[in-house]
């Protein structure tokens, strides 16, 4: 583990492990309560029960057309469950009816949660969800300027992690020993420092979900939480899970998609598909089709043209990034020509991100390198004002996702407008041409939802006019995917793009990448998820960043 390394002595060491285990018992509850826990979860003691309901949006008659129909869902103490189902609102909206955010009929007798009704706990407060799949309402829909955190940090972002991890609890009753313990476990701990808003992506669906387990709910509903994380996180986060749900403390009930890794502590499954929702220990639920999202004909072998190749579109030489004493970015080499695809790949926080805003023009300190080490279109980077990059640089990326304008309401943007936004770089309504509108048809006939969507034709008609904000969040993605491709771009960066997205749509924005892009455009793809990337591996350059040392293969 990176941080007991750092701390050097086996001194040091033993008395970090003693720490941790009188934390971790503490977090999770006391050695004598773990036993009486442990027969108590032999108890058989009913926390779910959903004897037999539709659900239904607050405000909708019975004879609407329910969310859910025919629902029967009992979770007993002692059983591990999971959502696992396609991209789409299903899964979220099941995890808002346990918030109390949906009514059911008949409602259940004795309420959904009997366990929180015999102790007299308010189902409001004791349950909490920690979503990865969608922005939170913030800001009216505005957009949000993702590149705070290249720059200086302004003095009302200077919020710790620690400082927000404790905000959140103090009422509570977890105290500083027990961040530490959690920080520890969840490779926080040489981040509890800094602002929270510098936090790499995996770091702050990490933090997020420390937060929650902070505020010690009775129940923690996680939706999505291996999106976005490493290789290695991940089952430290579920072994984690793992650990707290057996205490109880909080119980964790988590979503899925069908192309994550199914924890094999998870005893049961709650499938979701469309209206219906099949619920049922592991090995029966599990019957349902695998997704192989990946399963989408054999790879084309990329190659490109000689004269093509002599095209240096990014030229990198002694690149360095620091913040303060913080070496992000050491001395990386990277040259990126026409038509090359590439897989940027590394852990979360190895600097991934922070390259890519080199590239982009969105870090200051992309003015400060040398001019002869960078160069951006044959260049020097001072030279090209920010805007003539973002039209040669077509882009996406979650902070593009989480930044994105979602107001709904006269000043809307459509899926057309928000595709139409790729042109320019830009987040804001701009007039289209005839011309653009024919490139944005191209796009939605190519990867429109006549190519993955279950619903018929006729109710398809009208989605490129739907609202942006109004779309599932795997909907969004696909948006944000066409808005990066639809200028033709002479370079493409797709980070981390397929999250959210369900099997269908994967495997047409693969197909999409693997056969329509034009020969002398290149394709930087950053993946946590080798299998994700749509070309020949063979003939995929791959450039691995290990805490901001570049390595090419
Ligand atoms: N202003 C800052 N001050 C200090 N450290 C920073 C700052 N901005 C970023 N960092 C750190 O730089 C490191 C690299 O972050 P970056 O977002 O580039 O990682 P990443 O490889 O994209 O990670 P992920 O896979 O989680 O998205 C992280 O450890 C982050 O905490």
């Amino acid at each position: 583990m990176r941080l007991w390394v750092e701390s050097a002595t086996s001194r040091t060491f033993l008395a970090s492990r003693l720490h941790h285990a009188r934390g971790l018992n503490r977090l999770c509850s006391n050695t004598a309560e773990t036993r009486t826990r442990r027969s108590y979860s032999t108890s058989n003691q009913t926390i779910l029960n959903i004897p037999k309901a539709n659900v239904y949006r607050f405000g909708d008659p019975n004879k609407a057309s329910p969310v859910f129909k025919d629902l029967e869902w009992t979770i007993r103490d002692g059983e591990s469950w999971a959502i696992v189902g396609p991209a789409g609102n299903e899964k979220t909206q099941l995890l808002e009816m346990l918030l109390g955010y949906m009514r059911l009929h008949p409602s259940p007798p004795g309420g959904m949660f009997p366990f929180l009704s015999s102790k007299g706990a308010d189902p409001h407060s004791s349950v909490s969800l920690v979503s990865f799949t969608a922005r939170r309402a913030a800001g009216g829909g505005a957009f949000v300027d993702y590149t705070a955190r290249y720059g200086a940090v302004r003095e009302e972002d200077r919020l710790t992690l620690r400082e927000a991890l404790f905000s959140d609890h103090s009422e509570g009753g977890a105290n500083a020993s027990e961040l530490e313990v959690l920080a520890e476990r969840l490779d926080l701990k040489r981040l509890l420092d800094l602002p929270f808003i510098v936090l790499s992506n995996g770091q702050t669906r990490r933090a997020r979900v420390a937060r929650a387990l902070l505020r010690r709910p009775e129940i923690l509903l996680l939706d999505e939480p291996l999106t976005g994380l490493d290789v290695n996180h991940r089952p430290k986060l579920t072994d984690l899970l793992k650990e707290i749900h057996e205490t109880g403390k909080p119980r964790i009930l988590m979503s899925l998609r069908p192309q994550d890794p199914l924890p094999n502590w998870i005893t049961h499954v709650a499938a979701v598909d469309g209206t219906r929702v099949s619920t049922g220990p592991r090995a029966l639920v599990s019957a349902m089709p695998a997704e192989n999202i990946l399963d989408n004909g054999c790879k084309q072998v990329h190659s490109t043209t000689p004269d093509i190749q002599q095209v240096e579109l990014v030229h990198m030489k002694d690149v360095n990034v620091r913040y303060h004493e913080r070496h992000i970015l050491k001395n990386v080499e990277w040259v990126i020509r026409a038509g090359e695809r590439w897989h940027l790949k590394g852990a979360n926080g190895s600097g991934k991100t922070t390259l890519l805003s080199l590239i982009t023009g969105d870090h200051p300190q992309s003015y400060t390198q040398a001019s002869s080490n960078f160069r951006l279109f044959s260049q020097p980077r001072r030279r090209l004002p920010t805007s003539t990059l973002a039209r040669k640089v077509g882009i996406a990326s979650p902070e593009i996702f989480n930044a994105f304008p979602r107001r709904l309401g006269p000043s809307a943007l459509s899926v057309k407008d928000a595709i139409a936004t790729g042109f320019e770089g830009t987040y804001s309504y701009r007039p289209r041409s005839g011309e653009m509108d024919e490139r944005i048809d191209e796009l939605l006939r190519a990867l429109g939802p006549r190519n993955w969507s279950t619903e018929p034709n006729q109710q398809l008609e009208d989605w490129s006019e739907r609202p942006f904000a109004a779309l599932s969040s795997g909907e969004q993605s696909l948006v944000l995917l066409m808005r990066a491709l639809v200028g033709r771009a002479p370079l493409v960066i797709l980070d981390e793009v397929f999250a959210g997205m369900d099997s269908r749509m994967i495997s047409v924005a693969r197909a999409y990448l693997r056969d329509k892009l034009d020969p002398e455009q290149a394709v930087v793809f950053v993946t946590h998820w080798e299998e994700e990337v749509p070309w020949n591996l063979e003939n995929t350059r791959k450039l691995t960043l290990s805490d901001g040392v570049a390595t090419i293969s």
